[in-house]
């Protein structure tokens, strides 16, 4: 089992609202925390932090067994080993980009900066001021300054806030190499699920202060444009057979023949079986392939028509056994993920 972080909280952030929180959060990945504006999610992640601690109220926080605020005292922000990107990249004027991603790296033994510059692909910037990189190199300087400080857990808060769409797609994947090969579990906040769609291993929802509930994230496929059709256009998955129950779904979304488009189907929607289910009610039936079962935390891989897609635990069985993958319903449509438009 992966540590995790447990906490619960209740805090008052002016007269009208209360952060009332408790809740335990595996360590392992990338946890999503989503919800409205004015939720909380800022202040749950600066409450873990260890910031604002003149806000009055009850704090219990441990981390993997380290207990960072409670009976057993308090431990100061700056001692937490957290990796901090914030909506803004604060990155300090003064220094170029190498001395931005070293900064942190001063005050810990690192040895990774190399692997870090070249998992952000930061290698050609190393030498410039940071006047004049573009918001999607800057993001990057952060999430490597923070990777730098060898962290022990990443908070991501908005961190594509004032990216447009393209350079948003552009940094995800950026994200995702990045803690997958530093192997450094985040919590990454964000207004939008779909943002997060292709990062998170799991999702918790706030509302109005309280945690509101786990989501799983939709399967996320893509698929190509083949026709306009009027109010939409439908979509193909590459690879999938011409006949038998389509491979392709009707999207409300304005794109061209040819465009790729990023889909997420609701879980809900997506039955598993061994044998193949038939002509029926089924929208989309595929073959499908295990390439790593369920684990501690329940996410297996599975080979999509060449695509390597993550879906929760239901399905227990062996490696290489190939099943049926039946989307009977789509709720309540196709979440359309991400597009050139
Ligand atoms: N320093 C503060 N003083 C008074 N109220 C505060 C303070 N910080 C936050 N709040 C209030 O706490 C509530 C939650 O704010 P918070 O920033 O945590 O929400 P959020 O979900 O992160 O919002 P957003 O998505 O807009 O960033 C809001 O009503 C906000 O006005």
């Amino acid at each position: 089992m992966p540590d995790r972080l447990h906490f619960r909280l209740k805090l008052r952030r002016g007269p009208l609202f209360t952060l009332e929180a408790q809740e335990s959060l595996p360590m392992q990945g990338v946890t999503a925390i989503v919800g409205p504006s004015g939720s909380g999610k800022t202040s749950l992640l600066r409450a873990l932090a260890g910031l604002d601690m003149g806000v009055a109220g009850e704090r219990r926080i441990t981390f993997c067994n380290k207990e960072w605020d409670g009976p057993g005292g308090h431990v100061p922000a700056h001692e937490r080993r957290i990796g901090f990107v914030f909506q803004d990249p604060h990155l300090f004027p003064h220094l170029s980009v190498a001395g931005n991603i070293g900064y942190g790296a001063k005050r810990c033994e690192v040895t990774s900066f190399d692997a870090i510059v070249e998992a952000l692909e930061l290698g050609p910037l190393l030498d410039r001021g940071i006047d004049g990189l573009s918001g999607g190199e800057a993001r990057r300087v952060a999430l490597a300054r923070a990777l730098a400080s060898n962290p022990a857990v990443l908070f991501l808060d908005e961190p594509m806030t004032g990216l447009d769409s393209q350079r948003k797609s552009e940094f995800l994947p950026y994200i995702a190499r990045a803690v997958s090969q530093a192997r450094v579990p985040a919590l990454y906040v964000s207004h939008s699920s779909d943002e997060v769609v292709t990062l998170a291993d799991r999702v918790l929802e706030l509302g109005q202060g309280h945690v509101t509930g786990w989501r799983t994230p939709p399967m996320r496929l893509t698929a190509h444009v083949v026709a306009e059709t009027g109010p939409g256009v439908e979509v193909r998955l590459d690879g999938a057979e011409d006949d038998g129950p389509g491979a392709s779904i009707a999207l409300p979304l304005r794109a061209l023949p040819g465009e790729a488009v990023g889909i997420g189907l609701p879980v809900e929607s997506v039955h598993f079986s061994v044998h193949h289910p038939g002509a029926g009610s089924a929208i989309m039936v595929l073959p499908v392939t295990v390439t790593r079962p369920a684990g501690a935390e329940g996410q297996a891989v599975l080979d999509v028509l060449g695509q390597s897609v993550r879906v929760p635990g239901v399905m227990r069985v062996p490696s290489a056994r190939t099943l049926w993958m039946s989307v009977l319903r789509v709720l309540p449509r196709p979440m359309v993920v991400d597009s050139t438009k």
